[in-house]
């Protein structure tokens, strides 16, 4: 299904991402880990196009998608919509209006102007935001949204699209845990009943080991950890992030403990 081969995007002299090789055989949620820098980014930049790779492959459906141009390239990036920790919507912009902007390069320059979008095109976009539970803040300006219910405007937007792939970057690093939890449960549902792969990058060890199917740890560019979220030791882990062995896994913790409290007190901690 996806198959990455020998990766690198160099920025002067330092690799960012620096050799990387793995298959993805099934729509499964894979997340990335790794310490800021790694090239996390980076790599998921290279993978929709945002970033040209310095060498290598990514081949999907037999088609290298690092050389496709102009039409193909765009027609690519529809197939794996992007999410980012910012949320990237247009602020003043209506919610239904920032889910119909995913079909933005199929509409016309007039279309786009006059916010003029086919019924059709808009049923769909009210129906994805049913589904995501946020179906009454579609006449709401984006920006008068809490951010966890930005980021599933986000996800709506890029379900419009109707990629196959949906690449997270950070989607709940600027979250509360309360909000990264209906975050992250939302993209877990899309992949599993819809069978669209998920590849995210994830600051929290927690967060990887609750829903991803697959862990890549990446550390200096390079993978050095590609597993199931059983096999992330504390021990993988510490190399994976470079500690030392006074590492604490507890600091890459987003998750709610059984007893949070009406205060809302609970580690909210990342390692960065
Ligand atoms: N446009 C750029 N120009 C120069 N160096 C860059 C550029 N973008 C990224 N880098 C470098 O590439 C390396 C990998 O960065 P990247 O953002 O991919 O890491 P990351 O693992 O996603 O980190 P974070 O979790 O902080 O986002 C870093 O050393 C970074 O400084």
């Amino acid at each position: 299904m996806l198959d990455v081969q020998g990766v690198t995007r160099m920025f002067g002299q330092k690799a960012a991402v620096d050799n990387i090789s793995f298959r993805i055989d099934s729509p499964a949620f894979v997340g990335i880990i790794g310490r800021s820098g790694a090239g996390k980014s980076t790599f998921l930049r290279m993978m929709n196009r945002l970033l040209d790779a310095t060498s290598g492959e990514i081949r999907v459906g037999g088609r290298n998608v690092l050389a496709l141009k102009g039409a193909e390239a765009r027609a690519w990036q529809s197939q794996c919509a992007m999410i980012f920790q910012q949320f990237n919507l247009v602020p003043r912009l209506d919610v239904a209006s920032n889910v119909l902007h995913g079909i933005l390069n199929r509409c016309t320059t007039l279309q786009t102007m006059f916010n003029f979008w086919p019924r059709a095109d808009i049923l769909r976009a009210l129906e994805i935001l049913d589904r995501l539970g946020i179906a009454e803040q579609a006449p709401k300006r984006a920006e008068a949204l809490s951010g966890g219910q930005q980021q599933r405007v986000a996800i709506a937007r890029a379900l419009m699209q109707d990629p196959k792939i949906i690449l997270a970057d950070e989607p709940i690093a600027s979250l509360d845990p309360m909000n990264a939890q209906v975050v992250m449960d939302t993209l877990k549902r899309i992949n599993a009943e819809d069978g669209r792969m998920v590849i995210a990058n994830l600051h929290t060890l927690d967060t990887a080991r609750r829903y991803c199917d697959r862990v890549i740890g990446m550390r200096d560019g390079r993978i050095v950890f590609d597993g199931t979220p059983d096999q992330l030791s504390t021990g993988v882990a510490r190399d994976i992030y470079g500690a030392d062995a006074g590492f604490n896994e507890a600091a890459t913790s987003t998750s709610l403990p059984a007893d949070t409290t009406a205060d809302g007190t609970y580690a909210d901690l990342m390692l960065s």
